[in-house]
C-alpha cells in the first residue's frame, strides 16, 4: 500500500481524491504556490503566537493559573494504559529521565489532538501493548510501520478506516517526536498549548508542516522565552527540566518588569558584545523633561492647537484633527529585541503590521535643540527650529527610553517617525509605512547625514543605499 505525500488521509475519509493527479505545475507556478504556503505558514505562526500570548497572559478567576491540558483525563483506562506504555518506551531512549513530565504533556496534547480529530476509536486492550521495534518505528519516522503499531491501539469495524486513521495518528505522533528531537522538549511543550498548533500537527499537508517547522526551528529561543513567562506551567517545567533557566540566562536582559520585549534574543553571537552606552541605559515608558529634569520649566511638547502642527492620530482611525486617544488606548505592539549582524540590537515584529499603524512612542529625555554635548549622540531624535512640532526640543534615549531606541536604519525602511497630537501635546511615534509580516525587522530611515557625518557604513540589506558613500 502506498501513501500520498501531501494527503495522508485517503479519499474515502477526507473526501478529496488525492489519486487523481493533475499535470505537475511549471517551476513558475510551483514557486508561486510555495510563496503562498510560506506566507500562510507565517500567518499560522502568528496565530500560534497569539494563542500563546493569550495563554501567557491568562489568569483564571478562581485559581489564578492557566488551564491545564486535558491529557488523558476521562479517557478509557485501556487508552491511557496503551499510550503510557508507548510513552515509557519512547522515554527509554532518553537518558535524562527529567524529561518525563514534558513527555507526559506531549502525550496528553497528542491525545487531545487525536481525540479532536473526530475518528471514533476504541481501544483494543492487551493487543495494544507496544514493543521496542514499535517505538523505533515511531522515532525513525517510519510512518507505515508506526501506523501498524497505532492500529493495534484501536478498533473500528472498517479495517480500511482503521488502517488509514492509525497511519494518520502515527504521523502526528512522529511529527511531535521529531519536533522534540530537533527543537527540544521545552519548545514542544510551549507549542502544544496552542490549539492551532495541534490542528496543524494533525493536518495532512506535509509541505505546510515542513514550512512551519522551519519557522519553529528559526524561532526556538523566542518561543521558549515566551513560554517561560507562563508561571503556571513554567513552575512545572522547572521541576521537570533542570535546565529550564538556561534559556533565560542565554539571553541578555534589559531590565524592565521582566517583560519579554526587553530580553535580547541573540541571532548572531558576535552581536552580544554590549556597547558601552547600553550598560548605563534604563528602559522605561516615561519621557523625562530634560537632563536631570532641568532643561525646561514646562513640558515643551505642550502646544496650543497641537493638531494643527502634528500629524493626525492614526491609532484610533481618526484622519484629521486631534483625537481623544490616550497612549494607554494603544494596544502594545508585539515586538522583540534581536541581535543583528554588525548593527547591534534591532527590533523585529512578532505579529504582522499594516501600513499606517502606530506601534510605539519614541520616549527619552527631552533636551534643548542646541545642547552641544549631544552632537554625537546616536540616540537623538533631532527637533528642528523650522518644525513647529519640535521647534525647541530634541528627544534622546541615550540614558532612558524604551524598545523604540533599538530600531535600526534601513535604506528601504518599513517604519517612520511621525508627530501626532494628543490632548494638546505633541508625541513622537513610530508609524508603519508598509505592510510587514511577522518576524520582519522594523526599520526606519535615519537620513543620509547620520551615516556620512559619522563615517559609518550602512549594513542594511538594501541592494542600493540611499547614498553611494553610505
Ligand atoms: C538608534 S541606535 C539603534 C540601536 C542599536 N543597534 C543598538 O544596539 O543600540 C543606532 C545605532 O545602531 C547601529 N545601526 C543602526 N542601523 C544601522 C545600519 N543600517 N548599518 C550599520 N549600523 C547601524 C549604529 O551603530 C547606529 O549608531
Amino acid at each position: 500500500m502506498t501513501f500520498p505525500e501531501n494527503g495522508l488521509f485517503p479519499a474515502e475519509i477526507s473526501g478529496v481524491d488525492t489519486r487523481k493527479r493533475k499535470r505537475p505545475p511549471t517551476n513558475h507556478i510551483r514557486e508561486r504556490k510555495k510563496q503562498r504556503v510560506v506566507s500562510s505558514i507565517t500567518d499560522t505562526m502568528e496565530v500560534i503566537y497569539r494563542d500563546l500570548f493569550d495563554l501567557v497572559n491568562y489568569t483564571a478567576p478562581d485559581h489564578g493559573t492557566a488551564p491545564p491540558l486535558r491529557h488523558l483525563e476521562g479517557q478509557p483506562q485501556e487508552v491511557s494504559n496503551s499510550f503510557t506504555a508507548l510513552t515509557d518506551l519512547l522515554l527509554d531512549d532518553l537518558s535524562d529521565s527529567a524529561h518525563k513530565n514534558v513527555v507526559s504533556e506531549l502525550v496528553g496534547a497528542y491525545w487531545t489532538s487525536v481525540h479532536a480529530s473526530g475518528f471514533n476509536f476504541r481501544p483494543v486492550g492487551a493487543e495494544g501493548t507496544p514493543t521496542r521495534s514499535d517505538s523505533e518505528a515511531v522515532v525513525s519516522g517510519n510512518h507505515e510501520r508506526a501506523g501498524m503499531l497505532m492500529s493495534r491501539f484501536m478498533k473500528t469495524t472498517d479495517p480500511k478506516v482503521r488502517y488509514y486513521s492509525a497511519f494518520a495518528l502515527a504521523v502526528v505522533w512522529s511529527r511531535y517526536w521529531r519536533l522534540a528531537q530537533e527543537c527540544g522538549w521545552k519548545t514542544v511543550a510551549v507549542l502544544l498549548h496552542s490549539p492551532r498548533f495541534r490542528d496543524f500537527a494533525r493536518a495532512a499537508n506535509l509541505t505546510r508542516w515542513r514550512e512551519l517547522m522551519k519557522l519553529v526551528r528559526a524561532n526556538v529561543m523566542s518561543i521558549q522565552l515566551l513560554g517561560s513567562f507562563n508561571t503556571h506551567w513554567y513552575a512545572a517545567l522547572s521541576d521537570a527540566i533542570p535546565d529550564t533557566d538556561e534559556v533565560l540566562t542565554e539571553l541578555e536582559r534589559i531590565d524592565y518588569e521582566g517583560h519579554y520585549h526587553h530580553w535580547r534574543v541573540p541571532n548572531d553571537p558576535n552581536s552580544r558584545e554590549a556597547e558601552e552606552h547600553d550598560k548605563a541605559f534604563e528602559v522605561g515608558d516615561h519621557t523625562r523633561i530634560g537632563r536631570d529634569g532641568k532643561a525646561f520649566a514646562v513640558d515643551p511638547r505642550l502646544k496650543d492647537g497641537a493638531f494643527n502642527i502634528a500629524q493626525p492620530c492614526g491609532a484610533c482611525g481618526k484622519t484629521s484633527g486631534e483625537c481623544r486617544c490616550n497612549l494607554e488606548n494603544w494596544s502594545p505592539a508585539r515586538v522583540e529585541l534581536i541581535g543583528t549582524s554588525g548593527r547591534g540590537t534591532g527590533v523585529r515584529a512578532l505579529q504582522s503590521f499594516k501600513a499606517g499603524e502606530i506601534i510605539g512612542e519614541y520616549v527619552g529625555e527631552l533636551i534643548s535643540n542646541d545642547q552641544p554635548e549631544e552632537e554625537n549622540d546616536v540616540y537623538v531624535l533631532w527637533g528642528h527650529k523650522n518644525s513647529p512640532a519640535t521647534d525647541c526640543y530634541s528627544t534622546t534615549s541615550y540614558h532612558y527610553g524604551n524598545w523604540t531606541r533599538f530600531v535600526n536604519h534601513a535604506c528601504d525602511p518599513n517604519c517612520t517617525i511621525d508627530h501626532v497630537a494628543r490632548r494638546g501635546k505633541i508625541l513622537s511615534v513610530y508609524r508603519i509605512t508598509k505592510d510587514i509580516p511577522m518576524f520582519e525587522e522594523i526599520t526606519t530611515n535615519y537620513g543620509i547625514g547620520y551615516f556620512l557625518g559619522r563615517g559609518l557604513k550602512c549594513l542594511c540589506d538594501a541592494e542600493t543605499h540611499l547614498h553611494p558613500d553610505m
